[in-house]
């Protein structure tokens, strides 16, 4: 994992690496981001939580640099990157997985694999990695990814986003249509990453699932955050409807 800081070794917080400030989008004439405030800051896990259409897919977009910021600003690592594309956004560390985990279903695991070495990385690398931490895609290398298991899938989703060697790693409804132990197995290997210097900002209505290693907690509301603290506090503020069941 890069360390893309870039922060001193004060006594003090060190400087977020992803950092939004005010941050305003929109889908075309609708703003739906209304001055967003978060920060990630390194090694850390934040997670983004609240109900349905709050904002959180679209925050995720504009850190990805897949939607424009229209207000406000984004700053990775103490840069100011609004007009960032999703190429530079990849360059620059931020890599992101989508809801929906974004492989190629018809294309083998290998295959996928392959995708992530568009920004400079070794296929040999990045399958030897995805090998030794998820075995069961070196069983499944020429199978068609679209044959996995959901839970494989985002093995295999995961690993092709750390085959670009991110500072901070943007996952948006790891859970969606996985067992509650997948999902389990899927936070401890986020939760290695992170010890390993990873940054993650997740997205998630199955809050319970992400709270445990969560450093932080963001409870998300009609394109705002209105909230921002430790995980309990922000539990506490969650409505049940809120906590995935
Ligand atoms: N492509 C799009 N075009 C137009 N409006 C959109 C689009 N995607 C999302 N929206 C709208 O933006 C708002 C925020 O949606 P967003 O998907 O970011 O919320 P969310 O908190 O991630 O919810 P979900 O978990 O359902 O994805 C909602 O009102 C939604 O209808």
């Amino acid at each position: 994992m890069r360390d893309g800081t870039g922060a001193g070794s004060g006594a003090e917080e060190p400087a977020p690496l992803l950092e939004l400030s005010g941050v305003r989008a929109a889908y075309g004439p609708i703003e739906v981001l209304h001055g967003v405030d978060l920060r990630v800051g390194p090694g850390k896990v934040v997670a983004l939580l609240g109900p349905n259409g709050g904002g959180k897919s679209t925050t995720m977009k504009v850190c990805a640099g897949l939607l424009p910021v229209t207000g406000g600003e984004l700053r990775f690592a103490g840069r100011r990157v609004n007009g960032v594309s999703a190429e530079d956004a990849a360059r620059l560390g931020v890599c992101s997985i989508p809801e929906g985990r974004g492989i190629f279903p018809n294309l083998t695991v290998r295959e996928n694999l392959w995708v992530a070495t568009g920004t400079g990385a070794r296929l040999r690398d990045v399958e030897e990695a995805a090998y030794s931490r998820f075995p069961i895609l070196a069983e499944r290398r020429d199978q068609l990814a679209g044959s996995l298991s959901g839970g494989q899938q985002q093995m295999l989703a995961l690993s092709r986003a750390l085959g670009t060697n991110p500072a901070v790693l943007l996952l948006d409804e790891l859970s969606m249509g996985l067992a509650p132990m997948i999902v389990t197995q899927m936070y401890d290997t986020v939760a290695q990453l992170v010890a390993e210097g990873l940054s993650v900002l997740v997205a998630e209505q199955f809050a319970r699932a992400v709270l445990p290693i969560a450093d932080t907690a963001a409870l998300m509301l009609n394109g705002r955050v209105v909230s921002a603290g430790a995980p309990a506090e922000i539990e506490d503020q969650l409505s049940s409807s809120y906590l995935g069941g």
